[in-house]
């Protein structure tokens, strides 16, 4: 598939901003914290900093904070939101979805709607059946309607990180990613421009989808533009979120909180964002080299610095026992978050823990694939060989049915 045909579209007009709000959830270490808005915080130089507001000095919050806020605000509005049946279940928005519904009597002008969504929810599962084909594999256990969705998610990001990684690359400004916001909020309202983002249209009408984690993901290619070093994991963690965590929050709710589960919402999403953060941690594990020899290093400048490490090491691409000794500590990090995700996966839909499971492991097996690499990530590309992903598969299906009788 062309991917220019895909992702060489030119999104239009004026942008909107996101909004972070407060709290927590994992420290930088990857360990579960509960705090109250009043306690005090753990390390980080950038926690510790306070940023003045008139004469009033307030301690800044962290980015965990910030996230953590969404989570709450993501697990509020999927509660409110969500139609429940009488288990409690998230069902469909049925009142959205109506428009849409093809056991309705419709005129013809909705017939040909229909079809054409039709035609854009199978292109959409072609795209993830081409660039993600386990992922997509494991959607076909969903139900259909949740399955659609998922797909429409999944090219909907896939496009959007396209926007700063693909062909065209070097030619997208931030105005062009204020168009490609814009967009968003078009498709929200009920406006597609295209047919990949009438697919995602008639999704978020469909599900209890928030626009927040979407324009979120945006801040983060934002991000990608403007920055190529982190000072420290806080600022690492806020840029995880953004371009990771953000589609643990937009698939919640399609994917659904199990019925039976006994583990809070809040509980679900924060599993579902350490899974994102998890993920984006691995890949800029493995990438280190490309990322270096496109002049990024997305690795902590503090934490390089404490190893006795500079950028000059990283571009110089020697693995040394210094670079072993940091990698490790980060590997570790890494598979905290991978940890703090399993922990939610069961309170999942059961027939949504399955393709989940994959991936987690398949991910989390990109981090031992680093250590068999003997921590080369200059040279070599860690990746999971097909016999390794094929062994996963039926490991992943045990754990979703193990978490059944764990819920219920
Ligand atoms: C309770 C619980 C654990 C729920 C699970 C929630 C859930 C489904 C979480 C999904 C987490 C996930 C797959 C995150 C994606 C992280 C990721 C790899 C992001 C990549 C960003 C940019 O990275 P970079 O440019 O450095 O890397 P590349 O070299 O380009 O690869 C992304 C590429 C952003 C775009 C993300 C996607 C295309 C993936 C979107 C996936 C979905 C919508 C489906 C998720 C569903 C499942 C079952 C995995
Ligand atoms: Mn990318």
């Amino acid at each position: 598939m062309s991917s220019g045909v895909l992702w060489g579209v030119c999104p239009k007009e004026t942008t909107t901003t996101t909004t972070l709000l407060l709290s927590r959830l994992v420290n930088r270490n990857g360990v579960p914290i509960r705090r109250s808005k009043t306690c005090s915080f753990s390390s980080s130089s950038s926690s510790k900093a306070l940023a003045f507001s008139g004469t009033v000095a307030t301690p800044a919050r962290s980015s965990e904070e910030k996230v953590y806020q969404v989570v709450l605000k993501q697990a509020a509005l999927v509660r409110e939101q969500s139609i429940s049946n009488n288990n409690g279940n998230i069902t469909h928005n049925k009142d959205k979805a109506l428009h849409f519904n093809p056991t309705v009597e419709t005129t013809t002008d909705e017939s040909t709607n229909w079809d054409l969504l039709k035609d854009a929810f199978n292109r959409c599962g072609e795209v993830c059946a081409e660039y993600a084909k386990t992922f997509y594999l494991g959607t076909l256990i969903m139900t259909p309607e949740r399955r659609k969705a998922v797909w429409a998610i999944y090219v909907w990001c896939r496009r959007t990180d396209e926007l700063v990684d693909g062909p065209n690359a070097s030619h997208i400004t931030p105005k062009a990613l204020d168009r490609w916001e814009q967009r968003l909020s078009d498709l929200f309202e009920g406006r597609p421009f295209d047919m990949y983002d009438a697919a995602l249209s008639h999704a978020v009408s469909n599900y209890p989808v928030d626009i927040q984690p979407f324009r979120d993901m945006i801040e983060g290619m934002r991000l990608d533009l403007r920055k190529s070093r982190y000072r420290n994991f806080d600022e690492l963690y806020l840029y995880c979120y953004y371009v990771a965590g953000t589609v643990g929050l937009m698939s919640v709710p399609v994917m659904g909180i199990s019925p039976e589960s006994k583990a809070s919402t809040e509980s679900v999403y924060n599993a579902a964002l350490a899974l994102g953060i998890a993920n984006q941690l691995t890949n800029i594990l493995r990438d280190v080299g490309e990322d270096a020899r496109r002049g990024r290093v997305y690795l902590p400048q503090d934490e390089l610095a404490r190893a006795g490490l500079s950028d000059e090491d990283i571009f110089r691409g020697k693995v040394t026992d210094k670079w072993r000794s940091f990698m490790k500590g980060q590997i570790k990090r890494a598979r905290m978050f991978f940890d703090e995700a399993e922990k939610g996966v069961s309170g999942l839909n059961s027939a949504s823990r399955w393709p989940v499971w994959a991936s987690l492991l398949l991910y989390r097996q990109i981090l031992d694939s680093i250590e068999a690499n003997d921590y080369d990530n200059f040279t070599q590309r860690a990746y999971v060989g097909k016999a390794r992903k094929f062994l996963s598969l039926p490991v992943a299906y045990a754990r979703a049915i193990m978490g059944s009788s764990q819920t219920a």
